[in-house]
């Protein structure tokens, strides 16, 4: 087993009930949440039978291919469109079920589909964002989960511009809820230090209609 997968549970002080943002907003972290075992089970398998693709993004005015590859799962073929190409989810893998059910326990919500993200190396990033697309429950709790290489994750004020940030460990769940996405911005700042993959997985509640 790879030496970040051997950490301990808990080997950093963290308190999942503290409200990582100063107002206008809540979100928590857990920090690791699975045991080193179910964690380097869950990586390899996401890494290995997710059925990742290339996102397109539009930069400068002009569309792009990013380095990061994305999927899309859910309960249901929800459609989900960006830079004009609509997908359908794809039906829950088993590990995808497993995890869901993890994180809804430890967070006490529910959730219908899931965005994956996968960096190839710390060179791969996302830029500032919200998540308040239309089809997503206003106001719903977002469970971010991670796998592989601990990464820096930002949010900024859309207002006062106030940071606030922090690290997301292998295997650690953070929860973003009420009214954080109509505040905030959050981000993966790019950084060269990192070169191992990293999986990121968001679970979300689709409003289905
Ligand atoms: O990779 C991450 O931690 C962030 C992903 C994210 O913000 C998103 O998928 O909307
Ligand atoms: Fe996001």
């Amino acid at each position: 087993m790879p030496e970040i997968f051997k950490m301990k549970l808990f080997d950093h002080p963290f308190n999942p009930d503290k409200n990582l943002l100063p107002y206008e907003g809540t979100v928590h972290y857990y920090g690791r949440i699975f045991k080193d075992k179910e964690t380097f089970h869950f990586y390899n398998n996401l890494f290995n039978e997710i059925e990742w693709e290339h996102d397109k993004a539009i930069m400068f005015g002009k569309e792009i291919i990013t380095k990061r590859k994305v999927a899309w799962y859910g309960e249901k073929p929800f459609s989900y469109t960006y830079s004009k190409v609509t997908k359908y989810a794809k039906p829950w893998t088993e590990a995808l079920k497993q995890i869901k059910k993890e994180v809804e326990l430890q967070s006490g919500e529910t959730y219908n589909s899931c965005l994956l993200n996968l960096y190839h190396s710390g060179e791969e990033g996302m830029a500032w964002h919200s998540d308040g697309e239309k089809d997503l429950r206003k106001n719903g709790a977002i469970a971010s989960v991670s796998f592989g290489a601990e990464r820096k994750f930002a949010f900024k004020h859309k207002e006062s511009k106030e940071k606030v940030e922090t690290w997301l460990e292998n295997g650690s769940l953070l929860v973003m809820k009420d009214v954080t996405q109509s505040h905030w911005l959050h981000r993966l700042p790019p950084t060269k230090k990192i070169h191992s993959p990293r999986v990121n997985l968001t679970f979300r509640t689709i409003v289905d209609q």
